[in-house]
């Protein structure tokens, strides 16, 4: 049967001509009503959607026929991932479609700021020659502070870089490689980014700690006459604030091309002439519109037949010859990834992910992207799925390798991982593929972790488990399963601990007073 798909968004041509072309049904339904979406879903087996368009659980629920969502830009945040994520529906982007656009209309917003370009245009169309009412100022040997270092953040770098600017940024998830290579000073804090700049971007994505980021107490810590872009996403500024400070003088010039409600015709900064607000133009170039267009036309293609979906943000169904393979560990994997990244406390420089045994003609990718999907998902590095997993995870300075080896030891199969110094390594077991973890940090253990455990390593002598035990009961921690491990030839000794019961700090102190303890992690999965 003709597969089917909607599209709410004006996709240039191209694309729709190449799903067509390979037997596709497309119907377009521009910008259309809740109502109008929701009566119409039910037999499309694809969606292409609008960043206005809002794909929430209840027009998810009317969408029975649905397999996948394709956005065409790098928004997703109108769709509900988790929602589709629950009813097997993959959500997939176009990532690098429109983001040098995104970063050039940036450097356009930046260079207009500075040099009054939208006033001194306007006083000329009024028969008006002005000189030096638009006296500006050159990038050249000015601050610039960029909030969020990703793909857009990255490429303004580089740009703004070869118009010799200084370069500062805030980006808890960018890794110090990263930032050297793009020559931007990183700093944990938004303080001393705000008391520097200049010129500020961000090219943050619009979540719970983005929202109105920027607002009275950030906008007084800026240098009199700094000069803001936000060409990202409506709200990390907040507007009402920002107004105020624009009117007292303060802020010197603000461009904006993106807002919290769009269309929009009216804003707080309408009023001010040294507000540039251009409307959401950041994608709005003849080439990332054709890329977007042609490149969700593949991806929506490809997970219509079945196949990898190289910018699934939710992670795409295997196929079933790889699922066979290899299907049963990527839970295994991703929960190894999580225990080392929290032994780690850090993102990895280096990971390792080697199969071993019956595994060991594998393809590896869906398994390293599982362990990079549970090791770093947390830190909201992006999802990963088996075809951009490397990518991803070397864009954030995590450099990847995989190996195989045909020996598993005692066992069938197994995968280990090694994340900078911290080794894990995972078999299965019994009809339910149950994982348990067989070595940690190079101990040999054999358990089946528990939601939450406490891992401990020691130098080894008698009585410790009876201590631990001890202040474990006092705290009404309970005890579940235990294994210890040991390095004879280091007098050492590991044991892997599930527990139930709140764990506070104050009682892992307490264990850390009460033994001369090497390491302890409390591990929560
Ligand atoms: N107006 C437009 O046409 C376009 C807008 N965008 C928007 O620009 C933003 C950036 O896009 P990309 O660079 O492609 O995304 P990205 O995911 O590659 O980069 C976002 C960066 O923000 C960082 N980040 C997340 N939370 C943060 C926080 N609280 N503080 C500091 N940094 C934080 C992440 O670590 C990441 O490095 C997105 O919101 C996207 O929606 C992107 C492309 C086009
Ligand atoms: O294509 C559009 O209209 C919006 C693009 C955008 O903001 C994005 O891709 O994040």
């Amino acid at each position: 049967m003709t597969k089917k798909i909607l599209v709410t968004e004006d996709l240039v041509q191209e694309g729709i001509d190449s799903l067509t072309e390979h037997g596709y049904e497309v119907d377009m339904l521009i910008d259309p009503t809740v109502e109008e979406l929701a009566s119409a879903i039910a037999p499309y087996d694809a969606l292409i959607v609008h960043p206005n368009t809002v794909v929430d659980s209840s027009l998810l629920d009317a969408a029975e026929n649905l397999k996948i969502i394709g956005r065409a830009g790098v928004t997703v945040d109108n769709i509900d991932i988790e929602a589709a994520s629950e009813r097997g529906v993959i959500v997939c982007n176009a990532p690098n479609s429109n983001v040098i656009s995104a970063a050039e209309h940036t450097m356009a917003l930046l260079l207009a700021a500075a040099r009054h370009i939208p006033e001194a245009s306007a006083s000329m169309h009024e028969g008006q020659w002005r000189r030096a009412d638009f006296m500006g100022s050159e990038l050249f040997g000015k601050t610039l502070a960029i909030f969020g270092l990703g793909r857009v953040g990255g490429l303004v770098a580089e740009r703004a870089a070869a118009f010799g600017m200084n370069l500062i940024g805030h980006d808890p998830y960018c890794s110090p490689e990263r930032a050297l290579h793009l020559g931007v000073t990183l700093y944990d804090d938004m303080a001393p980014v705000l008391a520097q700049a200049d010129f500020i971007t961000v090219h943050l994505p619009r979540t719970v700690s983005t929202l109105g980021m920027f607002g009275a107490d950030e906008f007084a810590a800026m240098k009199d006459g700094v000069v803001l872009v936000n060409a990202a996403r409506g709200g990390i500024f907040n507007m009402d604030a920002l107004a105020d400070f624009v009117a007292a003088g303060k802020i010197a010039a603000v461009a904006v091309d993106s807002f919290e409600a769009e269309p929009c015709t009216d804003s707080p900064l309408h009023e001010f002439e040294n507000a540039i607000l251009t409307p959401h133009l950041s994608p709005m170039t003849h080439e990332a519109q054709r890329r977007a267009s042609t490149q969700i036309a593949e991806y929506v293609e490809a997970g219509l037949e079945g196949g990898m979906v190289a910018t699934a943000v939710n992670l795409s169904p295997l196929p079933p010859e790889v699922f066979d393979a290899i299907g049963p560990y990527v839970h295994a994997c991703k929960m190894m990834g999580s225990m080392a990244s929290q032994i780690l406390g850090h993102t990895p420089k280096s990971l390792k992910v080697e199969l071993a045994g019956g595994l060991a003609d594998a393809d590896p990718a869906p398994l390293l992207a599982a362990v990079l999907d549970g090791g770093l998902s947390y830190r909201r590095l992006g999802a990963f799925s088996a075809a951009n997993a490397e990518s991803v995870a070397s864009q954030h300075g995590i450099s990847v390798t995989t190996a195989s080896v045909r020996d598993a030891g005692e066992y069938a199969s197994s995968v280990r991982i090694v994340a900078d110094e911290v080794e894990v390594a995972a078999t299965l077991f019994g009809t339910e593929h149950t994982p348990r973890i067989i070595s940690l940090m190079g101990y040999k253990i054999d358990i089946a972790p528990a939601t939450t455990s406490l891992v401990f390593e020691y130098v080894d002598a008698p009585g410790r488990i009876g201590v631990i035990g001890t202040i474990l009961g006092d705290a009404a921690a309970n005890i579940t399963t235990m294994q210890i491990g040991t390095k004879p030839e280091e007098s050492c000794a590991l044991v892997y601990m599930n527990v139930e019961g709140d764990v506070s700090e104050a009682v892992l102190d307490r264990l850390r007073g009460a033994i001369d303890l090497r390491n302890l992690w409390k591990i929560t999965l």
